[in-house]
């Protein structure tokens, strides 16, 4: 048994947590073990649980990878990482789902593997598999061009329905695009062109549909304040990214096309709007989106650049450090990467530091704020939007009581160690 003595909770208790194996055994005080780490001063969280994460493969490998991605996230707090279903081929029946599995299993943290949904998919195959979710559903093109109609959207409502299963949804609608600015040649544009509107009124869609169809409907990456409103008013959950709770239209002067990401940039107004519903408890979620692409394939006029920033081993320690500048509660970080994740998902084992739980958990040093450099970073992209910002990274990441990054020793652990989590579909 390993305990760490005296390590403060988000909820600012102060416990000692042993762990036996693969699970949380006590949280406690006068805790004993073999291995005592002393944890005084310092923080346990829950492991983070990131629902939205492109780690490239099958398809891409240029811009990430299993064994990549899942190390960046170890490094950043992530203990279980869900990929979405837009890589090549596209995750869309039976056997894409099992060659994706495949690859999975050079992950060093926990996963889980979404199914899609196209014009040829086959929910037939797709839903005997061990599904995480079924989506990202695009209701209008991202990477990949997956956008769907209404027909096929109610379509994948009714089957995730009765397979049992979340469908987390990409919401724009296509028609509210702004084909007027497609001669600017100015970073911004991409915000003009993909207005606040666009997301609005697909959030306005998939709550009616839910509403009509049933079954629970989580909307990925939200970038307003309205569309968190309406869907959290019809009862969907919702998701925000770092990426726009943290930077808006005014930094796209210095990202230029590197701040192009779908749904877009808003304005620093918007920002703080959904700020505000992130440490309300509004907004359900925190996930990265993480969606990395290379410099070179960024690096070209805003209509060709594809969308999507990496965010996987920056969203927890960018948390922590507003946790640190005191604009965050401790236990809001808490509840939007691990708790409610693990609730809206079905994941009882994870989010929780309780005896019986997994041992997915990451110690923190509030007193060790440093600037983000895209080139400390380790995933496959060496740029980050976050450049320059002031974070608290983990020092320590455990998944199942297993060490997978350790400031001290960041070669680190090798790949391999992480478990499918997360059958959430009904297979029978
Ligand atoms: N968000 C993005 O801008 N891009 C994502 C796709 C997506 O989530 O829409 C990607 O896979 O690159
Ligand atoms: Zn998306
Ligand atoms: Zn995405």
């Amino acid at each position: 048994m390993q305990v760490f003595r005296n390590a403060t909770l988000p909820d600012g208790r102060e416990r000692d947590v042993a762990i036996d194996g693969e699970k949380i055994e006590a949280v406690g005080t006068d805790l004993d073990g073999e291995t005592v780490i002393d944890a005084s001063e310092k923080w346990l969280f829950p492991g983070m649980i990131d629902v939205h994460v492109h780690f490239r493969e099958p398809g891409f490998p240029e811009k990430e990878t299993w064994a990549t991605g899942s190390k960046a996230a170890a490094a950043g707090g992530v203990t279980t990482a869900v990929d979405q279903p837009n890589t090549d081929p596209p995750t869309i029946d039976g056997p894409s789902f099992d060659r994706k599995a495949e690859l999975a299993a050079a992950s060093l943290i926990d996963w889980g593997i979404n199914g899609g949904v196209t014009p040829s998919w086959d929910p037939e195959t797709l839903f005997e598999r061990p599904l995480f979710a079924l989506g990202e559903v695009f209701l209008a093109d991202s990477t990949g061009d997956m956008g769907i109609d209404r027909s096929r959207f109610e379509d994948a409502l009714k089957r995730g329905k009765e397979a049992e299963t979340t469908v987390t949804v990409h919401a724009e609608d296509a028609t509210k695009f702004d084909e007027s600015v497609r001669d600017r040649t100015d970073a911004p544009a991409w915000s003009d062109y993909r207005p606040p509107e666009a997301e609005i009124a697909a959030i306005d869609v998939a709550a009616e549909l839910a509403v009509e169809i049933g079954g629970p409907v989580h909307i990925a990456h939200t970038s307003t304040a309205a569309g968190i409103d309406r869907a959290a008013e019809a009862g969907l959950t919702t998701e925000v990214t770092p990426h726009h709770l943290f930077l808006s239209r005014d930094d796209l002067p210095e990202l230029g096309t590197f701040g192009r990401m779908n749904p877009p940039l808003r304005a620093e107004s918007t920002r703080r709007d959904v700020f505000e519903r992130v440490a309300d408890g509004t907004v359900d979620v925190i996930a990265t989106d993480h969606a990395p692409h290379t410099r070179a394939q960024k690096d070209t006029d805003i209509w060709s650049a594809p969308s999507g920033v990496p965010g996987v081993e920056t969203a927890l320690p960018l948390l922590l450090g507003e946790v640190a500048a005191d604009r965050l509660d401790p236990k809001r970080v808490r509840d939007l990467t691990a708790r409610n994740p693990a609730r809206i998902f079905d994941l009882p084992e994870k989010g929780r530091i309780e005896a019986g739980a997994d041992a997915d958990l990451v110690l923190v040093d509030f007193d060790a704020t440093r600037k983000i450099r895209g080139e400390d970073l380790h995933g496959k992209t060496d740029w980050t939007p976050f450049e320059g910002k002031s974070a608290v990274f983990p020092e320590l990441t455990l998944v199942r009581g297993q060490v997978v990054w350790e400031t001290e020793d960041p070669a680190g652990p090798a790949g391999e160690f992480g478990a499918p989590v997360g059958e959430n579909v009904r297979t029978d």
